[in-house]
């Protein structure tokens, strides 16, 4: 693996100052499905006439050349003026604009929804131009097409469903699923995020409207890491929902029964799994809000040997550890460090599990990878659930969280004991890092970060990672106006900057996956792996910290801006392949193999121009009517 300590920023800022290069013909084809080659060669259709107009993947609109009009059949059924897309987006922008109120609040913006709809819509009627304006304006509208809106978007689904996306695998499929598959247009899927809509943000159990989710996710897999929209697909598996709510609702567009459980569920995951790969034997396959309980079950069932990650424990866990790096850095400390921070992590289900299990391995490294080590490095954790602080007392403690029971007796000599409550161990332990992913609004009370003034550190590090906005455990005006202006604050879905006064700005960073998702997604793409190893999570985890600079850390900057996510996982995608390619995984993609790999790996600029060159960008291709 990359050694991390070595990385400097220096190197990185140096790769993106590199001229952006020619298209490779040998490199792999970022043009749409059917398209011949690269670039301006033209795309083949088996549509003309108003077919075309209805497809998404190729409507232009008004942007039709007159020559491509006669060409496909278009003359008189579009108004005279032919526009650019730079035109078309302008006139759409108009629309969106009209609703124009600061989104990055999300639901706290009245017109999120609004103008969810109107992305929506054009969404199903001009992928390349929906995704033209997602890309140049990913900062604002990121909050709308993922978290918090999403979130608010999956609560209503039923409601707002018009036209399908995706795909739904029932329960009442099972038998049929290895057929289903070819119901779907593509032959090339790259990437699927799936859902069983148990635990969506934290939100709970929204059954078959938590395919909302999975729609966001894949929206940024294309926006950041140029998936081609193609050649993605969401998907929804409906076992049912637990959510009575729903089920009394007689317009709930889902199953209407209570969720499987036991070995009939895993048959229908074995079997969605068993169809997918069959279809598309190179998909990456990305599990997204799975409740905690089947989580980390059908990580293990499948990572050995499927291209799949579950991104809730695995990409959760790895922009964590990017930004518990961060807080080391910005307390002036030397990253070596961070394996004397205390922690203490509010909630122990898929993500804060997924957080402590890497953050331990991550000290056990920086310790010389030891046994000792890694086992002395499980005590800088705390990590209390809705019980409070867990120890080896409790009762059917959940295996994934066993290693961090704490000792009682040791809890005693702390003054804690089996179950105390968040604020006891916050003034007990008084931590460097205090970190919610427990779903819970307002966790981080008064009483909360009053306790954590406390704080051995001199920069304590609050991280309210929990989805959407009002599930925050604190907000960063809190943070700052209870613990200090001196604290490092991160949350899971956006929040503005605080005005600490005298010129001063209260960093508020965005601690979210969606940092390191696309990159490992593309990364493993671009590689060929077989399966996404922890060394390969690691890399990208690694590759996200180090983007940051020191001047910008010590401004309490632990996570680069959104707008910049695009080159983010273009680094991260390299740190994936590279790492891929030195642990003898990769196999190559098309048409550059595993030796071709080896020698591109061998330079870092090779590497990143690799993989920009393989990111599809949102252009109209030129399109020609070939007999299907
Ligand atoms: N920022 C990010 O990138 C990510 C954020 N998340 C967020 O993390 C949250 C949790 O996700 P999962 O772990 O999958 O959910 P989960 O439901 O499996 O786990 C929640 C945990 O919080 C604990 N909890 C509940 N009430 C508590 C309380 N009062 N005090 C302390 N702990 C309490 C529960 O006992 C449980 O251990 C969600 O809100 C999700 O949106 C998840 C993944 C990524
Ligand atoms: C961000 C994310 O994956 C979650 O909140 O579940
Ligand atoms: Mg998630």
């Amino acid at each position: 693996m990359s050694n991390f300590y070595n990385q400097t920023r220096a190197a990185s800022s140096l790769m993106r100052r590199l001229k952006r290069s020619l298209i490779n013909p040998t490199a792999v084809s970022r043009a749409r499905c059917f398209t011949t080659a690269e670039g301006h060669r033209p795309s083949l259709v088996h549509k003309r006439s108003l077919d075309i107009l209805h497809d998404p993947w190729f409507n232009k609109g008004t942007a039709f050349s007159m020559t491509e009009r006669d060409r496909l059949d278009l003359r008189g059924l579009l108004p005279p003026n032919v526009m650019s897309s730079e035109q078309q987006i302008e006139r759409f922008m108009v629309d969106l604009k009209r609703l124009e109120v600061q989104a990055r609040d999300g639901p706290s913006d009245p017109n999120a929804l609004a103008k969810w709809r109107i992305l929506n819509r054009l969404h199903d009627r001009n992928e390349t131009m929906y995704y033209k304006v997602l890309i140049a304006n990913i900062e604002e509208y990121a909050p709308i097409v993922y978290t918090p809106t999403v979130g608010l978007v999956c609560q209503n689904y039923s409601g707002l469903f018009r036209r399908p996306r995706g795909m739904y695998f029932s329960a009442e499929d099972r038998g049929e699923m290895m057929s289903m598959v070819y119901n779907w247009p593509a032959d090339q899927v790259d990437m699927i995020v799936v859902t069983d809509g148990s635990r969506i943000l934290g939100l709970g159990d929204l059954g078959v409207q938590g395919i909302g989710i999975a729609i966001g996710k894949l929206d940024l897999y294309v926006a950041a890491a140029g998936i081609n929209p193609q050649r993605v697909l969401p998907v929804m598996i409906d076992v049912g929902t637990n959510n009575e709510k729903l089920l009394k609702n007689p317009l709930y567009l889902g199953l209407q029964q209570h969720r499987l459980d036991g070995d009939e569920y895993i048959a229908v995951i074995d079997e969605f799994m068993e169809a997918v790969f069959t279809r598309w034997p190179n998909v990456i396959v990305q599990f997204e809000d799975f409740q905690s309980k089947w989580a980390f079950k059908l990580l293990q069932r499948y990572r050995n040997a499927h291209r799949m990650f579950n991104d809730d424990v695995q990409g959760t866990a790895g922009v964590a550890i990017a930004g518990l790096l961060g807080a080391v850095r910005a307390q002036g400390r030397p990253m070596i460090d961070f394996p004397k921070q205390k922690i203490v992590v509010a909630g122990a289900g898929s993500a804060g599990i997924g957080v402590v299990n890497a953050a331990r391995k991550t000290m056990a490294r920086m310790l010389g990878n030891t046994e000792h080590a890694f086992d002395s490095a499980k005590s800088q954790f705390w990590v209390v659930d809705a019980n409070g602080l867990i120890t080896d007392e409790r009762e059917n403690i959940d295996p994934d969280a066993l290693p961090f029971a704490r000792n009682t007796n040791e809890a005693g000599r702390q003054g804690l004991r089996e179950g105390s409550s968040l604020v006891e161990v916050v003034r007990q332990v008084r931590p460097d890092v205090l970190l919610g992913l427990s779903g819970v609004g307002g966790l981080f009370s008064k009483e909360v970060l009053e306790a954590l003034k406390g704080s051995t550190s001199a920069k304590p590090a609050i991280f309210a990672m929990s989805n959407p906005t009002k599930n925050a455990e604190c907000t960063p005006e809190e943070a700052f106006s209870i613990v200090g202006d001196n604290i490092i604050f991160a949350s899971g879905s956006p929040f503005r900057d605080v005005d600490l006064g005298n010129g001063q700005i209260g960093h508020s960073n965005q601690g979210n996956n969606m940092y390191l998702f696309p990159g490992i997604g593309l990364g493993t793409l671009l590689s060929g792996s077989r399966i996404i190893s922890d060394g390969m999570l690691q890399a990208a985890a690694e590759r996200l910290a180090a983007y940051i600079t020191e001047d910008e850390v010590l401004k309490g900057m632990i996570f680069p801006p959104i707008s910049k996510i695009r080159d983010i996982t273009k680094e991260v995608a390299a740190a994936v392949v590279k790492e891929a390619v030195e642990e003898d995984l990769a196999e190559g993609y098309r048409d550059i193999d595993a030796r071709e790999l080896q020698k591109i790996c061998q330079n870092e600029e090779e590497v990143l121009e690799y993989v920009e060159n393989s990111m599809w960008s949102p252009e109209y291709p030129t399109l020609v009517y070939k007999r299907g």
